[in-house]
């Protein structure tokens, strides 16, 4: 069923116990991490995602934008982070990187930035769980959508196994919805769309409705 994973980088950050007290009803949370490296920004270290474990009982993703994913795989899949996606861009052995999470018994993922081909991956279909478009420049807070994506996620769709959840990431919000579910979205990331609102609990709940919605009429066309 179609799903929705708030990004918790675009809370509150100053407040985060308190944020997570109040995300009553949210299936999944988004940790973007981000090394300053891959991308210019720094989020969350591992002292702060294995407190964030400690105060939620929302199933968590890693999206790891950094350098070095396999350095965080142990750590995360002990800190309890449910899935866990790395880039492909800098992983040399994208393999290693998800039997390395699957030996801990975690879902495992690999993630594509806007300008990398469904071609990079497509060698390890059957070892993806799940795959991240990123529909934005990763690196540049607030960039927009860019409808590039659309094409690369309905070919994604025809070339993954039934299994593999995809999910957009990146400018996703209640005008370009529509179009990412019907190009085949398995779920998206929010920030913005979310933690930008004046009620964020309301704003997934009436999102996540839209999104399933969509989602049932694009499967009823289908048929
Ligand atoms: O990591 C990324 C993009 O690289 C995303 O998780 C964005 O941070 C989502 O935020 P919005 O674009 O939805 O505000």
């Amino acid at each position: 069923m179609f799903t929705i994973s708030p990004s918790l980088y675009s809370a509150d950050l100053l407040n985060i116990r308190q944020v997570l007290r109040s995300l009553e009803g949210f299936e999944h949370l988004h940790l973007d991490v981000d090394d300053g490296n891959f991308v210019r920004g720094i989020s969350f270290g591992m002292d702060v995602i294995e407190g964030v474990a400690e105060c939620t009982d929302i199933p968590l993703d890693a999206h790891l934008e950094v350098l070095n994913p396999m350095d965080y795989v142990a750590p995360l899949a002990r800190a309890g982070v449910e899935l866990i996606c790395a880039h492909v861009e800098v992983l040399d052995f994208p393999s290693l990187f998800l039997s390395s999470v699957h030996r801990y018994g975690k879902k495992a993922g690999l993630a594509l930035n806007i300008k990398t081909p469904i071609a990079y991956i497509e060698p390890y279909a059957d070892q993806l769980d799940q795959l991240i478009l990123v529909s934005c420049e990763a690196d540049v807070d607030g960039l927009p959508f860019r409808r590039g994506v659309l094409k690369k996620l309905s070919e994604a769709r025809l070339k993954l196994e039934e299994h593999t959840k995809i999910w957009v990431d990146g400018g996703v919000n209640k005008s370009n919805l529509r179009s990412v579910v019907d190009a085949g979205a398995d779920g998206v990331v929010l920030g913005r769309a979310v933690f930008g609102s004046e009620n964020p609990v309301d704003t997934y709940v009436q999102l996540l409705e839209l999104g399933r919605g969509y989602e049932k009429e694009r499967d009823s066309n289908a048929v």
